[in-house]
């Protein structure tokens, strides 16, 4: 893997229609309910940048929302779908792009984001994951009699990936969105800047 953003953009397959100096992509990963769609939206808001979110752009396709893809396909059905359209949206260049929180689960995915964008995890206590979806039944997963059992096993899993894939690490725990996005922004600037000083995981 690379390791700084301006090898980042030295190794990215560039798409057809444009050239290696079009401007990277941001990529968010992280848990459900760690605020990748809702600070995406944000960030690309205010970086006047495309927002692109993979379950959105799947369901588009589809024609069917995630929790029906998981009755119809299965699990093992969803991530194929998803791999496919996150190889496509990879590489666009210039868009903010909130993955799905299983996508780092592949390896082939891992590489992708890390190869064709800047990718930050934003990183959540499974406390307020819980808090932030357990309303929400619109994620397969955390439909089960103890849903703060399931985060915490997918967190068991997940975040050494997050961690291995990511170049920036925000915590977004009793931190509102507006703010976070403030302190996110400077970050990728610094980073645009001097990619070799900010490789953090
Ligand atoms: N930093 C935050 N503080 C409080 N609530 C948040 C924060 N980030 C996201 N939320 C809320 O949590 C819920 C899940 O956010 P969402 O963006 O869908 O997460 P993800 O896409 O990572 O699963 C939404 O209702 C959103 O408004
Ligand atoms: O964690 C997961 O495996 C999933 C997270 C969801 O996206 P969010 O992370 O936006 O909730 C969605 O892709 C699907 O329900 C699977
Ligand atoms: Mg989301």
């Amino acid at each position: 893997m690379v390791n700084t953003l301006s090898e980042a953009a030295a190794s990215a397959d560039p798409p057809e229609e444009e050239g290696r100096d079009a401007p990277l992509s941001i990529f968010l990963v992280g848990m459900p309910g760690a605020g990748k769609t809702t600070i995406g939206r944000h960030l690309a808001r205010l970086l006047s940048n495309e927002f692109v979110d993979l379950d959105h752009e799947l369901e588009r396709r589809c024609g069917v929302r995630v929790p029906v893809i998981f009755d119809l396909e299965g699990e093992a059905g969803f991530r194929q779908r998803e791999s496919s359209v996150l190889e496509e949206c990879t590489r666009r260049r210039g868009i903010v792009l909130a993955t799905g929180g299983g996508a780092v689960l592949s390896p082939d995915n891992r590489r992708l984001l890390h190869e064709r964008g800047l990718v930050v995890y934003l990183r959540a206590r499974v406390a307020d994951l819980y808090a932030r979806t357990r309303h929400d039944r619109n994620r397969p997963l955390l439909q089960t009699a103890d849903p703060m059992a399931a985060l915490q096993g997918l967190h068991a899993v997940r975040d050494p990936l997050y961690r291995e894939v990511a170049h920036l690490t925000v915590d977004t725990g009793r931190v509102s969105v507006p703010h976070l996005v403030n302190r996110i922004v400077p970050m990728l600037r610094t980073y645009a800047r001097e990619p070799e000083l900010l490789c953090r995981k």
